[in-house]
């Protein structure tokens, strides 16, 4: 949505949503939340841990609830998992209520950024490769289709990543000027 007091970052697993997103929503001074986090403090276990105990369909209801919860706040970053465009109320409230970024990566890059990564459960594979291109069939055109504005997807050093975004965003996000309000 455009304009908007809200910015959601989409994309794939290791896209860099969480970390390019910290940065993003200090430089907007917006409160940033990274979904996955969230669930992780609410549940008190982490992302492994709620998929071992309640499999991927509880992992997904509650990441549908807090999606909506967290959405409806105005003056928010939100980092979303990788996963959470596949629910068609996701999609529509990221799309209603925020400015949607899509950060792209490819499946090397994938590969390589989380090699040593074992906080991903879906990633739990001996086929890593395959997993994560059989995720980009089914996600991309998701992904396309609540996201405003790509980023750039290549392998830099963070801040200058962060810059380059920052320069794109500024050229197309209409920041809502009731962000700055409080929320009611
Ligand atoms: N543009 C970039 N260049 C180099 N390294 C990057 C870049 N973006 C992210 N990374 C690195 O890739 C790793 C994964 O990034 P991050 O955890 O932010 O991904 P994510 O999109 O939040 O993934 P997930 O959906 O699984 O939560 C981190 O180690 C991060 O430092
Ligand atoms: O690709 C996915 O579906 C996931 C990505 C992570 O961000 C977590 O939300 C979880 O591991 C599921
Ligand atoms: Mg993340």
């Amino acid at each position: 949505m455009n304009p908007s007091c809200n910015l959601f970052i989409v994309g794939p697993t290791g896209a860099g949503k969480t970390t390019i997103g910290r940065r993003l929503a200090a430089h907007y001074g917006l409160a940033f939340v990274d979904l996955d986090q969230e669930i992780e403090e609410r549940c008190g276990a982490d992302v492994n841990t709620v998929f071992a105990m309640e499999g991927e369909e509880g992992f997904r209801r509650r990441e549908s609830e807090l999606l909506e919860a967290l959405s409806a706040r105005r003056g928010v970053l939100m980092a979303t998992g990788a996963g959470a465009v596949l629910d068609v109320a996701n999609r529509r409230h990221l799309r209603d209520r925020g400015f949607v970024l899509w950060m792209p990566v490819t499946v090397d890059q994938q590969l390589e950024r989380l090699a040593r990564d074992r906080t991903r459960p879906l990633l739990a594979v001996d086929d890593r490769r395959a997993r994560l291109e059989a995720m980009a069939q089914v996600r991309t055109a998701l992904y396309a289709e609540v996201a405003e504005l790509m980023l750039p997807g290549e392998d830099d050093h963070l801040p200058r990543v962060s810059e380059r975004c920052i320069a794109l965003i500024d050229q197309s996000w209409q920041r809502d000027p009731v962000a700055h309000e409080s929320s009611p």
